[in-house]
């Protein structure tokens, strides 16, 4: 009986937690980072540059900065779109990082209603692109989610002290709801 003998995967020195077969090299993945040359936006994608991955960064530019991302302009695995996510955009990846959203209160209450477009709309056409590419998707939210908490810092098994039938209904983590609403919508009725 043959064996199969794997490694973990090591790009950089850095074990990945996926296993491959031994002697071969971890294939580099496609992602697409909404709001990439924001704050957070722009150390993942330092991460995902420096473990072998190809970056496109999609951002509209409203808090970002070409500065924070410029040192990659020269490598062929890196992209930048200017755009706009409330606008379905079409690109072939592996795996999406939503990071897109004004992220300070001065930022988000400029304008109201453009900000829950961005949130709502925007959600909706990464996730309508994950589900035409069979991408994986990742959403990052805000510690607003927890509302006033009451324990700091909150950590992953902390559920927050918010009202859910408030505002809050309104943020981007449930957009997936929303889709899988719209599409139980349609398909029964
Ligand atoms: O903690 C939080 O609440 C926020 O943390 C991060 O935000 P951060 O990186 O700190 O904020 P910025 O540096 O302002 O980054 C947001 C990025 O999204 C971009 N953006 C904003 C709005 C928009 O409509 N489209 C868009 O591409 C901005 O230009 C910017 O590059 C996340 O990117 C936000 O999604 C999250 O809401």
């Amino acid at each position: 009986m043959r064996h199969k003998y794997y490694e973990p995967a090591m790009v950089s020195g850095r074990s990945t937690g996926g296993k491959i077969p031994l002697g071969l090299k971890r294939k580099g993945l496609r992602i697409v980072v909404t709001g990439g040359a924001g704050f957070v936006g722009s150390h993942l994608v330092d991460r995902l540059i420096s473990r072998g991955d190809s970056v496109i960064v999609v951002d509209n530019f409203f808090t970002g900065r070409k500065e924070n991302v410029m040192h990659h302009f020269k490598n062929p695995r890196f992209e930048m779109i200017r755009h706009d996510v409330v606008e379905p955009l079409l690109l072939e990846v592996d795996q999406i990082y939503h990071l897109a959203c004004p992220a300070s209160p001065v930022h988000y209450k400029h304008n109201p209603v453009k900000t829950i477009k961005t949130n709502v709309v925007g959600t909706l056409n990464m996730l309508g692109l994950a589900k035409r590419v069979g991408a994986r998707f990742l959403l990052t939210s805000t510690s607003e989610v927890y509302g006033d908490p009451l324990q700091h810092p909150q950590v992953e098994t902390y559920w927050g002290n918010v009202n859910p039938i408030g505002n809050s209904f309104l943020h981007a983590p449930f957009a997936p709801f929303f889709l899988y609403f719209f599409f139980f919508f349609f398909l029964v009725c």
